[in-house]
């Protein structure tokens, strides 16, 4: 995001208090165009927020915005130009999911003739051909999940909430709704807000994540940033891990020991810098290396070093 690029949304001390939990304290936080994930457990705040950024829910104090409007004022306008697509299932069964789909449209200003062409077009692009006829009732829960992403993109919005949109899925349906969400944040052209529990997930799919636990924020940084100071290299020698580990750890590097296998931190500034010290100590020492590779950091590891208390899945 620029400095001068209207946000996606934004907030300022964003606090949302119910009587027994608070679930939003003190949230500032912004997130530019592309996808970006929003990361935390269950019950960390984020359908609160997304209810809030659509000015559906006042916040108790702080305030926000989405594409600069106003959510305590301008709600209705937010509501015009963005897609939802909530967490939990609000399908009609008794109906078909273009008579749905095409509702949902003319709701949102399209005249009939534009509500049914915009409706086959994007059940189309979510992947529903000749289901889309039959009443929703039958529908498995990808074809319910692809249905609500498709309600929530008909009106051509320019920015998508997506509520734990892959809830409920199995690792294929999952697989399927993570490209889905990519091709709307990169052809469609539309950017994507996405809530997930699943860390790994919004790795694959997001530019920017933001991660919240107990309604604050820990994290809002570049996927890249996530990931880049997590590198590191894993050294396998057969024997004089330990004299591997002083020599290195002596000049500098942060090594851990498990066995065989030593992990040793990359340098985010000078990365060549741990590859040379490792191969300089290796051949020092005239040990004899099994292995030697580069691992990326994932997602995961840096949420659990910083929350260190709920498992994530
Ligand atoms: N209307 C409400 N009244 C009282 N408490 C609420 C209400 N809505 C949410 N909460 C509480 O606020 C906290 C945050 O809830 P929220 O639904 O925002 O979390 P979440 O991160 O979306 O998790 P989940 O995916 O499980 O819904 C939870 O403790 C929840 O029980």
């Amino acid at each position: 995001m620029t400095a001068s690029a209207t946000p996606c949304f934004a907030t300022e001390g964003l606090t949302k208090r119910f009587p027994r939990v608070t679930a939003l304290d003190h949230l500032t936080v912004a997130a530019g165009t592309g996808v970006t994930g929003l990361v935390g457990a269950n019950g960390a705040g984020k359908s609160t927020l997304i209810k809030i950024l659509l000015g559906l829910v006042p916040p108790t104090s702080g305030s926000a915005s989405v594409l600069g409007l106003d959510t305590a004022t301008q709600g209705l306008e937010i509501r015009r130009t963005v897609g939802y697509m909530p967490e939990h299932d609000c399908l009609p069964p008794d109906i078909s999911a273009t008579e749905f789909v095409v509702h949902m449209a003319q709701m949102s200003g399209l005249p009939r003739t534009a509500a049914r062409e915009r409706a086959a077009d994007t059940l189309r692009h979510v992947g529903l051909d000749e289901e889309r006829y039959r009443p929703m009732g039958g529908y498995s829960t990808g074809m319910r999940q692809r249905v609500k992403l498709a309600q929530a993109l008909v009106h051509d919005p320019r920015l998508v909430f997506l509520d734990e949109p892959t809830n409920g899925l199995d690792p294929q349906g999952r697989d399927d709704m993570l490209a889905l969400i990519r091709r709307v944040g990169t052809e469609f052209g539309i950017s994507v807000l996405v809530t997930s529990h699943l860390l790994g997930e919004l790795e694959r799919v997001c530019d920017h994540v933001i991660v919240i636990d107990g309604g604050r924020l820990l994290r809002s940084s570049a996927i890249r940033e996530f990931t880049r100071a997590e590198q590191t290299i894993a050294v396998e020698v057969e024997e004089g891990q330990r004299q591997l580990a002083d020599r290195l750890t002596g000049g500098g590097e942060t090594v851990a020991v498990q066995g065989r296998l030593l992990t040793v931190q990359v340098s985010p500034d000078d990365p060549g810098r741990t590859y040379d010290a490792v191969r300089d100590a290796v051949s020092d020492l005239g040990l004899s290396l099994l292995r030697l590779e580069q691992r990326r950091g994932r997602i995961e590891d840096v949420f659990k070093e910083s929350t260190a208390k709920e498992p994530v899945a």
